[in-house]
């Protein structure tokens, strides 16, 4: 198995990267279950490997609500990735987001209504461990940084026509019907930018996971003082403008899957034009190197105290702690 540092999740429309050299193909058994499909592994042109997974399954078999989370992220991790990127297809909250346009959001909105089963890998059904992840920032600030170059260097060469918004609110809705006019002109007064169903529990998850820069500061250091930020980022694609607009039609399936192969093709792109760099980076933890064990001090209880089976299941996770 090469080693592999940067996973992709595809999202809607996109389902391959074919693009990109397949190597093999795996499929792990975790604690949690198998992820929603087999996970591609792909060679860059460097000789570099990625992990790609395709969030609803070849042939977009699991819903939004449904969805493996859990299994996806662990078996990311199981692989040794370290950051991941997210692609989703998003409606549009705003006039100057268009159909077709990038986003690269910071904020999340949880609208999703616990009918997902567990959302963390603490399920007190499965592990007796509290831990309370920090999660204020939601996706990686670091990485959300340096991607904002990137990928708008990648749109300038690939995207003819493509803006990328930065710093931007995701709302993440429940499924599988669309909003009510209300409730997007609602998301619109709460800040939202962009919506979607998906972003969560992904990246609630991906915290709990550490998926994060290879680290070089230590225990030495006080941890406490450092801001945590692991190496989680969504790349969203916009595919309608939802609900809000009063005089327009609201989103429907059909109107979504007009944008979505365009997009896919540019996600492909991207994807080819930045991962390159980004292996790099992750695999030298210099410049963006991060502090280590954000979940060192989520955990409540004393690790020691926890039985077996539990430790057991974290170990899959999170080695440093449970192993
Ligand atoms: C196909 S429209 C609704 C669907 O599209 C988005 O999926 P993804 O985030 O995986 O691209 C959205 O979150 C919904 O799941
Ligand atoms: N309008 C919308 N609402 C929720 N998820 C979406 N995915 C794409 N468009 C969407």
């Amino acid at each position: 198995m090469p080693r592999v540092l940067i996973g992709v999740i595809g999202g809607s429309g996109l389902y391959n990267i074919d693009n990109l050299t397949p190597v093999t193909e795996v499929n792990p058994e975790t604690p949690w279950g198998y992820p929603s499909s087999p996970i591609t592994i792909a060679r860059l042109p460097s000789g570099a490997h990625l992990a790609f997974l395709a969030r609803h399954g070849i042939g977009h078999i699991h819903s939004p609500s449904t969805l493996p989370f859990r299994a996806n992220i662990a078996a990311l991790k199981s692989l040794g990735v370290k950051a991941i990127i997210a692609f989703s297809a998003v409606g549009s909250l705003r006039e100057e987001i268009k159909p077709g346009d990038f986003i690269i959001p910071s904020q999340i909105i949880d609208r999703t209504k616990s009918v997902r089963g567990p959302t963390t890998f603490f399920d007190p059904r499965q592990v007796h461990v509290v831990a309370h992840a920090q999660f204020g920032d939601p996706f990686s600030v670091k990485l959300c940084s340096w991607l904002k170059d990137k990928v708008e260097e990648a749109l300038t060469t690939c995207g003819a026509g493509v803006t990328l918004h930065t710093d931007k609110t995701v709302i993440c809705m429940e499924g599988p019907q669309f909003s009510t006019r209300a409730e997007s002109k609602m998301y619109r007064m709460w800040g939202g930018d962009i919506i979607n169903m998906s972003v969560l529990p992904e990246a609630k998850l991906a915290r709990e996971a550490e998926i994060r820069w290879e680290m070089s500061l230590l225990l030495s250091l006080n941890l406490h003082d450092l801001a945590f930020s692991p190496s989680y980022s969504l790349i969203a694609t916009a595919t309608d403008y939802d609900a809000w607009r009063e005089a327009e039609e609201t989103v429907t399936a059909a109107e979504v899957f007009k944008t979505l192969k365009k997009n896919a093709d540019t996600s492909r792109a991207v994807t080819a034009h930045i991962l390159e760099e980004l292996n790099t980076i992750v695999q030298e933890g210099s410049i963006l190197s991060q502090e280590e064990g954000c979940m060192r001090f989520a955990l409540m209880c004393d690790s020691s105290q926890v039985p077996e089976e539990g430790r057991k299941i974290l170990a899959y996770i999170l080695p440093n702690y449970f192993s």
